[in-house]
């Protein structure tokens, strides 16, 4: 497992309002994460946490500090050139895919994503059949679906395609932005569960916004939470063993005090 496989140092950003106040969106965060790591975010509305996830995806660019991935400096890569290395699943299923577009379109487009050959010469039978082999170990007859436009399937198995898109490359890094919190609750679990095995199988190195303090427990490795753009606290994986859901909510409700009492 490699140390430090993703580290942020010093990282800053801020934010002018419309009204001309400035916004620490982002304030010296300094974070070293192993090759393989969950890390669950967690935080109260504002803490930072997309402003978090768009100086890694390279959507922003930080005001000062820098980020290190797998041993590149990509803190002024661009987004666009980014793309084949960090890939986001976003909270609502249709974000991330192109929904007229068919499953197998969808699929074959995540997995030359960077490359420069064209889209339509993968669409062949070849492809197909290995794309429907690929999707059915997910067990939701996906690999019977494949024709059909992304926009006719349910939340659920729109979060599945998704997943698969941001994972089929094997992107260094794995950004996971709330992506079960636009289902019910049975689907939510079954995508969590989905999910926690393509990370592990992959090895992949994953940093998941959650607001499900119970998902936070079971699946982080370590947890960290952010509070007006800063670091307020890092769990580590023993903490987390005895760590109560009732504590994380307990620590929401002071954090969301603190800023009621500061505005
Ligand atoms: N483009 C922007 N212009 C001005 N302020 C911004 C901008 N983006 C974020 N902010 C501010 O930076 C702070 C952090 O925002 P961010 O969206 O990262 O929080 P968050 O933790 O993702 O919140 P939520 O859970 O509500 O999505 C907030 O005060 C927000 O208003």
């Amino acid at each position: 497992m490699t140390e430090n496989y993703l580290e942020l140092n010093h990282v800053s950003k801020v934010f002018q309002r419309r009204t001309g106040d400035i916004v620490k969106g982002l304030e010296d965060i300094t974070l070293s994460i192993k090759q393989g790591e969950i890390i669950a975010i967690i935080g109260t509305n504002g803490a930072g946490k997309s402003t978090l996830f768009n100086t890694l995806t390279g959507y922003i660019e930080p005001d000062e500090g820098s980020i290190l991935l797998n041993n590149t400096d990509i803190t002024k890569i661009p987004q666009i050139k980014r793309a084949s290395i960090v890939a986001r699943v976003f909270q609502n299923p249709s974000m991330g895919t192109a929904p007229r577009m068919s499953v197998f379109e969808n699929l074959m487009l995540a997995s030359k994503r960077g490359k420069k050959r064209g889209l339509s010469l993968s669409l062949n039978a070849e492809n197909k059949a290995e794309m429907a082999e690929y999707i059915s170990q997910f067990n939701l007859d996906l690999e019977k679906r494949l024709d059909l436009p992304i926009e006719y399937l349910s939340g659920g198995q729109r979060q599945t395609i998704s997943l698969v898109m941001a994972t089929i490359q094997k992107p260094q890094l794995l950004l996971l932005d709330e992506h079960t919190s636009a289902l019910d609750p049975r689907t939510a679990k079954q995508v969590m569960e989905m999910t926690h095995k393509m990370v592990t199988e992959n090895n992949l190195t994953t940093l998941m916004i959650t607001h499900h303090m119970q998902d936070a427990i079971k699946y982080g490795d370590r947890i960290v939470v952010l509070h007006q753009g800063k670091i307020a606290n890092v769990y580590s994986k023993e903490e987390i063993s005895s760590l109560e859901i009732g504590h994380l909510h307990e620590l929401m409700e002071k954090l969301v005090e603190i800023e009621a009492n500061a505005s």
